[in-house]
């Protein structure tokens, strides 16, 4: 559904992803893994329009995405849920779902709150006074308000305990088979093979594997520089 070829993008005349190719299946689950400062976040932003493509192009379900605004990209069914989670602070939960509604069903929430029950007694209360857990549960509904085809996420687990993480990685598959499919940049990388089907690793700006995640979790390359497992004798 979102195909992804040879797209190159950066900061002015600095590029930073190179020559990516990376697709999504419908109703899929893909993470995107790789060391601090490999591109992962560039990538999302060239696709979600925040970032022009230098090079390639980007298609979601056959139109193309690379050229286009950010609010047509939004229009045409991709979330991007940022890193930090980018909440409006001093407005309610209820106000910031609104805005992810932003072009209609204000009555998603129902929908939305289905998937994180924990958000009904908050939605008058400011965001800003949530807890990190809440406020990425918050973001991630915000993006689903839109019924996405496809939500990028960047780094969900950050600055979040493990239960919290849990908590909330659970609620994906049930995303993804609602029809929303999802990309998940994700440092903990356990957490991202063991949820996605199947996985990129992006170093210095360039896919360097990719496979179904069972077989990236087995890769004794990703063991070693992802998941501290020592090199076997
Ligand atoms: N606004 C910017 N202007 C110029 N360079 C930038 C900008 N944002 C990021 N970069 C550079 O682009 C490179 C890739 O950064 P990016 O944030 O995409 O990596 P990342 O894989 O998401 O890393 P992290 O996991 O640390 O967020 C880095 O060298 C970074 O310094």
């Amino acid at each position: 559904m979102l195909e992804v070829r040879g797209l190159t993008a950066g900061y002015g005349r600095v590029r930073v992803v190179w020559d990516v190719d990376l697709t999504v299946g419908e109703r899929e689950i893909v993470a995107l893994i790789g060391p601090n400062g490999a591109g992962k976040t560039t990538l999302l932003r060239a696709l979600s329009g925040v970032l022009p493509a230098a090079s390639g192009t980007a298609m979601l379900a056959d139109r193309p995405l690379t050229g286009r605004s950010i609010e047509d990209i939004a229009g045409l069914g991709v979330a991007h849920v940022p890193e930090g989670r980018r909440l409006f602070p001093g407005l309610t939960v209820r106000q910031n779902l609104l805005l992810g509604a932003w072009r209609h069903r204000t009555a998603e929430i129902d929908r939305v709150l289905e998937l994180f029950p924990q958000l009904a007694p908050r939605l008058n209360q400011l965001a800003g006074s949530l807890s990190g857990g809440e406020q990425q549960m918050c973001a991630i509904a915000r993006g689903l308000m839109s019924r996405p085809r496809l939500m990028m996420i960047d780094e969900l687990s950050l600055g979040l305990a493990p239960i919290i993480v849990d908590e909330i990685v659970m609620r994906l598959p049930s995303i993804a088979a609602g029809g929303t499919a999802v990309l998940l940049v994700e440092q903990d990388v356990d957490t991202a093979l063991s949820l996605a089907s199947r996985a990129y690793v992006l170093e210095t700006g360039r896919i360097v594997l990719q496979g179904p995640a069972a077989d990236l979790l087995a890769d004794s390359r990703v063991q070693e520089s992802y998941l501290g497992i020592p090199p076997q004798p």
